[in-house]
């Protein structure tokens, strides 16, 4: 399968200077295959925008290599690897440059020169995409908070990239934004096998990913399926992270002598086991 992008040994300082500085992202290597969803992890300060600023070439690393659709990221390269990339960041208000909602999709469609009929078919596509094709003549600035992250990502996928970097992209957002914009990231991953990688801190958006990188003082926890990296519980509870919340009311159930299976994630999983012991009493 082809490879998206390849971590490999990455070292970055912002104190290159200084014999005693440490470093931001340490020894961090990782692979990621086309149509992959990478859920990237971790508590303040542990390296995930560090991480991604590496990747989409903002940073170079001291050491290691990052390469991005097959080759080493240069600065000859970069803009080029970077036209390939899409991004969306945390705060829904700073991304916004058009009037309208359509008007802000087609902007960066408009700066690289697309003729007016394809930008025209290339906007209300990737709103569709994003289920936000009735709102064309809004204004930006009235839509909730889920709804502009949802432009936002439309504006990226109409660049049709071939990597989707969600940088903390529902951490500002009410349960009903998250909820609206990670079905956003599902139905991609399920209809165009996008590739996309979201950095994040709430755990429960990562057990939906393919895989989850877990990040900590820099350098990489933990790697894995969401199964995988989750049954380390209370090891990721100490790195400050909040297990979902399936996983700490079995905890809490187990406390009181009803035991669920081990690595019960998912609410539904868990209503599912204590339905059978209903059933089973
Ligand atoms: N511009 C900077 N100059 C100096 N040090 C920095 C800079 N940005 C981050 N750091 C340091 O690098 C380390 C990793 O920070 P980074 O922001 O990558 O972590 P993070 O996991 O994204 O945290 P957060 O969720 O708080 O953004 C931290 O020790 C941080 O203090």
């Amino acid at each position: 399968m082809e490879r998206i992008l390849s971590l490999q040994d990455v070292r970055f300082t912002y104190t290159p200077d200084d014999p005693d500085g440490r470093h931001a992202v340490d020894g961090v290597s990782f692979d990621m295959h086309a149509g992959e969803w990478i859920a990237v992890v971790g508590h303040n300060g542990s390296g995930k925008s560090t991480l991604a600023r590496l990747m989409i070439g903002l940073l170079f690393p001291q050491e290691g290599t990052v390469g991005l659709f097959g080759d080493t990221l240069t600065e000859d390269n970069l803009w080029e690897k970077r036209s390939q990339m899409g991004m969306v960041f945390q705060n829904p208000d700073n991304q916004f440059v058009g009037a309208t909602v359509q008007d802000d999709v087609a902007f960066a469609l408009e700066n690289n020169g697309i003729p007016f009929e394809e930008m025209t078919l290339r906007v209300q596509n990737a709103l569709k995409q994003v289920k936000m094709d009735t709102f064309l003549d809004h204004e930006p600035q009235h839509l909730s908070g889920g709804q502009k992250q949802r432009v936002a990502i439309a504006g990226a996928l109409a660049l049709r990239p071939r990597l989707l970097i969600l940088d903390e992209a529902t951490s500002m957002l009410d349960p009903q934004g998250r909820e609206e914009v990670i079905r956003v990231i599902l139905d991609l991953r399920e209809k165009t096998g996008l590739s996309v990688i979201s950095i994040t801190h709430d755990l429960e958006e990562a057990l939906l990913a393919d895989r989850v990188v877990v990040m900590n003082g820099g350098r990489k926890f933990a790697e894995g399926t969401p199964q995988e990296v989750f049954l380390k519980g209370e090891a990721l509870t100490e790195l400050g992270l909040d297990l979902p919340f399936a996983m700490r009311l079995s905890a809490l159930l187990g406390e009181q002598g009803i035991g669920t299976e081990p690595g019960t994630m998912t609410e539904r999983k868990l209503v599912e086991q204590l339905w059978t012991l209903r059933s089973n009493r």
